[in-house]
């Protein structure tokens, strides 16, 4: 799919958040607990069409882990991958149970190594079509190096490499950008998702004491209102035992900006129903997709 193309009709569908807890060192019972809580979220009535793991789900979270949970993916976009042989267990465990269940899976992020890249670690989310195929990936484009003294540091590039790329995948429902995280702080990359016709974004993360409270739902609903687009983050569950301290509150902001679904911090399995009606509303009303002024400023999603 390009980003240059038409989306897709955009039509009303289910999108499930799965707030993963017990992530742990063993990464099989990571994958054995994904998959569990996948066919649970799935096994609900309407069933999902979309199910979302969170951020770094299959290792702890922490730049030191990255390198020793890293898997191998091998997956270029646009090009055919052949699942059974992929060399990532967390791959192929996504894929089963995508189609197994029969939903689109966005399988979080987990930590990659890519040999293309001169062994390179990344931060990558992929995407699992009904039928198993792994249709998308999204390397985390914004390492997440922030520094509030006496509350948390973290520094992702200790390890990780940034991705290079925009990147969405298309449903029959609708076309769903994705980012990872951090990126949620970046409107450039929201903002030429939307222009490049997503209707929906849909990033994993996992935000923590000190910046949850105050920036996790702002953010969302910043880029929801400036977008005019359905927007949703998935994170793991909070775990006080665990080195990292996750926010949780997984929650789906519509495009006016309402917060139409949200957990607690808990492990927990959050639906939103997504109606193009609302976002057909507030374009409407709210006409500013053709009010924009590019003779004053330039459009960003243009020109690269
Ligand atoms: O931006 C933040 O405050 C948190 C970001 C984060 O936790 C991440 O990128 O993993």
């Amino acid at each position: 799919m390009s980003l240059t193309s038409p989306p897709p009709a955009f039509k009303p569908f289910t999108l499930a958040l799965v707030q993963l807890g017990q992530v742990g060192a063993d990464k099989a019972a990571n994958l054995k607990h994904a998959r569990d809580m996948v066919l649970k979220a799935a096994s609900a009535k309407p069933k999902p069409d979309v199910v979302v793991l969170p951020e770094c789900f299959n290792s702890p979270y922490g730049h030191v882990h990255f390198p020793v949970y890293a898997e191998p993916i091998g997956f270029t976009p646009g090009q055919a991958y052949d699942i059974a042989s992929s060399p990532s267990e967390s791959v192929r465990t996504l894929s089963e149970v995508a189609r197994e269940t029969g939903v689109w899976l966005i399988g979080g992020s987990i930590p990659e190594r890519s040999a293309a890249d001169g062994g390179k670690v990344f931060n990558t989310a992929t995407v699992y079509s009904p039928a198993g195929e792994l249709v998308a990936m999204h390397r985390k484009v914004h390492l997440f190096d922030i520094d509030i003294p006496g509350k948390i540091t973290f520094k992702e590039s200790e390890t990780l490499t940034g991705g290079t790329t925009i990147n969405a995948f298309d449903t029959p429902f609708a076309r769903i950008g994705l980012g990872i995280c951090y990126d949620v702080r970046f409107p450039e990359l929201a903002m030429i998702s939307a222009r490049r016709g997503c209707q929906v974004l849909i990033y994993p993360g996992a935000f923590n004491l000190t910046t949850g409270p105050l920036h996790w739902e702002l953010l969302q609903r910043a880029r929801a209102v400036d977008n005019q687009v359905y927007f949703a983050m998935c994170s793991p569950a909070r775990d006080m035992t665990a080195g990292y301290h996750a926010w949780g509150h997984s929650l789906v902001v519509d495009p006016m900006g309402q917060v139409i679904a949200e957990t607690e911090h808990d492990e927990d399995i959050v639906y939103a129903r997504i109606d193009p009606k609302t976002f057909e509303e507030a374009r409407g009303g709210i006409p500013v997709t053709t009010q924009r002024r590019f003779d004053v400023y330039p459009d960003v999603s243009k020109g690269f």
